[in-house]
């Protein structure tokens, strides 16, 4: 099988690299030259427009997007589009909102699949976890390809229709966000609690066996063999944000209680400045009580 990757930054290289060793072939496209000569380099073809890549593509047209989600999809949508048709299959691989995807899958003349994906660049020798929505028949025709870039065939699946695959990823994010909150408060608590605790040597024990083991807590266990017991300079500060308010915002609008991820949402919102409310707290103590008020100097 043939694909065109367009993105070849973390993710879309290891797109690349993982169907290029399945013993596919890929066109290869970025704003980048540097990014496509890495590809081509790998044994890519490189491309250097993306009509240059559609040419390249034949009259089969599997096209994976993994560019940054927004703008950068739409734009790369509208220069494809003339020369797309209903035989082309388009794949969002990026962190999209789901409501864009069924927007883009109305709006293109090929068949438009929203992927989900995780894994990150750590997971790049195991495979992705994908997630895919959009027509059954445009799936099935890229299954070789998913089975290349997810971990194997029990790493992707048809979630339902234009808009399924991003829905599940944005809840997957909401869930990471709410364990990587979990993680970070319990190991809070052993960082200033009663013993003096070697927290990597915690992790790793809680890795072997134990019912709060994970991928997330092995990256906790690496953390801390890294930056030391007490994170060093790492600073207390989290950005990100957008897949976390999605789900946010859906559950409200679904009715459906989220609280553990609205908090971790809302925490890492409060890393990113002085914490005005804390602050008012303090000066108010003094206001009811005369307790005294803690000052910057
Ligand atoms: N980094 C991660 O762990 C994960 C990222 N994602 C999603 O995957 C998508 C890509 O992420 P990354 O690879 O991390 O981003 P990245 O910033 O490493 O790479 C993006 C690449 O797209 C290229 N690009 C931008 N606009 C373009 C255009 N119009 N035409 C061609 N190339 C263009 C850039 O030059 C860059 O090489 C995003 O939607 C991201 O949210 C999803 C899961 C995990
Ligand atoms: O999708 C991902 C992991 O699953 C990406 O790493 C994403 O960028 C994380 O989202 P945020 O930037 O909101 O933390």
């Amino acid at each position: 099988m043939q694909l065109g990757v367009v993105g070849l930054g973390r993710m879309g290289q290891i797109v690349v690299d993982r169907v290029l060793a399945a013993g596919h072939d890929v066109v290869a496209f970025d704003v980048d030259e540097a990014a496509v000569a890495e590809a081509a380099d790998v044994g890519a073809q490189p491309a250097d427009s993306l009509s240059d890549l559609v040419e390249q593509l034949g009259d089969e047209k599997r096209i994976w997007l993994m560019v940054p989600a927004g703008e950068a999809i739409d734009a790369a949508l509208s220069d494809l589009e003339p020369q797309l048709g209903e035989e082309a299959i388009v794949i969002d691989g990026g962190n999209s909102h789901f409501e864009a995807s069924v927007r883009r899958s109305r709006e293109t003349s090929a068949a438009y699949l929203d992927c989900g994906t995780s894994g990150g660049p750590a997971g790049a020798k195991l495979g992705f976890s994908l997630m895919i929505g959009g027509p059954e028949w445009a799936y099935e025709a890229c299954v070789p390809v998913f089975d290349a870039v997810a971990t194997g065939p029990d790493g992707h699946a048809r979630m339902g229709p234009s808009g399924a695959g991003h829905y599940v990823k944005m809840v997957h994010n909401g869930i990471e966000y709410a364990l990587m909150q979990a993680y970070g408060e319990g190991f809070e608590l052993l960082a200033n609690g009663r013993y003096d605790l070697d927290l990597e040597s915690v992790a790793q024990t809680w890795n072997n066996g134990a019912v709060i083991r994970s991928w997330l807590l092995e990256l906790c266990e690496e953390a801390f063999a890294e930056e030391g017991n007490d994170l060093g300079n790492v600073a207390d500060y989290v950005a990100g944000g957008s897949t976390g308010t999605w789900t946010v915002e859906e559950a409200l609008t679904q009715e459906v209680p989220v609280p553990l991820i609205y908090t971790a949402l809302s925490e890492r919102f409060g890393s990113r400045s002085d914490r005005f409310s804390r602050r008012l707290a303090n000066r108010l103590r003094y206001g009811f009580g005369r307790h005294e008020v803690a000052r910057t100097e």
